[in-house]
């Protein structure tokens, strides 16, 4: 039976999945271009994959909306609330409401960025794995305005990461923090001041500036359970880096996704997410003494 710390993800089969619209860059040229059977056998290998070391939950597919199977953008989970996503293009909003029919049928309340300000979920935010800390990619999707009403409605620090390279354009797809601290990123990516906010933010020893061939691969778009990093591709130097650090890496091809502009990362939403470092340690019940003399 699988222990109830296992990590939890949120999935939706790509029964409907296809690139109809083109909403980034990596979709121009693959309208009516997929694979069907290709994509539904990758994704049920990187289910399979994550069930080995974790529980995933899937919820049901819909017609009309193909790119819903990127559940990491259907909100941002922490503790007990969502902020569910607003999306930037009219032809991602209809997902909207099979995301909040979903989180609220699943014990979560669900929170709204005021004005309907566009907000990503999970695309755009991700928590630091070492330390209390929100990034928050901007510039192409989510609002930079949503920063300070994400820190006030999650009580949570916030580090806004401004984004200038349209193929990267949600922060998963360039920026991904592992257990214990560490990050992979592609540094061209951001501005100069985001690259700054990640080398004063990030010591030196636990960040990854991946190659751009890594970062075209979607290396950086990697779920992250325990010591298990999944990912479509990474070069040699790149899982040498990860061996290091202590991480096990698992490579399934997600190409199908590729032509959305998604891969493993966004296939998937972390549904059990520690508000805090302190309760990140107190669910398993040994709070180091560090943390208790905080
Ligand atoms: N990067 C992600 O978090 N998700 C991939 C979303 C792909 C989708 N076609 C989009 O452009 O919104």
């Amino acid at each position: 039976m699988m222990s109830k710390h296992l990590d939890t993800f949120l999935m939706c089969a790509p029964e409907h999945f296809e690139v109809s619209y083109i909403i980034n860059p990596w979709m121009e040229g693959n309208v009516a271009h997929g694979d069907h059977l290709t994509a539904q056998g990758q994704w049920q290998e990187l289910k399979h994959a994550l069930q080995s070391v974790a529980h995933v939950e899937c919820m049901p597919a819909a017609a009309g909306v193909p790119d819903m199977v990127f559940t990491a953008n259907g909100g941002l989970v922490l503790g007990d609330k969502v902020i569910l996503s607003a999306f930037k293009h009219v032809e991602r909003q209809a997902e909207e409401a099979h995301f909040s029919t979903w989180f609220a049928a699943h014990d979560l309340q669900v929170l709204h960025m005021p004005h309907d300000l566009p907000f990503e979920g999970a695309g755009d935010a991700l928590l630091d794995r070492g330390v209390d800390l929100l990034w928050f990619g901007h510039g192409h999707r989510s609002d930079v305005a949503c920063a300070p009403l994400m820190a006030d409605m999650l009580d949570i620090e916030v580090q806004a990461l401004k984004l200038v390279d349209p193929r990267f354009y949600h922060l998963d797809t360039c920026f991904c923090p592992l257990q214990g601290g560490y990050l992979l990123y592609y540094e061209d990516a951001f501005d100069a001041a985001a690259q700054a906010w990640i080398a004063a933010r990030v010591p030196v020893q636990k960040r990854f500036a991946v190659s751009a061939e890594d970062a075209l691969n979607f290396a950086c778009n990697a779920v992250n359970s325990g010591k298990h990093v999944f990912l479509n591709h990474a070069s040699t130097v790149l899982l040498a880096q990860l061996q290091r650090w202590g991480f096990s890496v698992h490579q399934i091809a997600l190409t199908e996704f590729m032509r959305a502009g998604g891969a493993a990362k966004c296939l998937t939403l972390k549904m059990n997410e520690p508000h805090t470092v302190r309760s990140r340690y107190a669910a398993d019940g040994n709070l180091p003494e560090s943390v208790l003399a905080l």
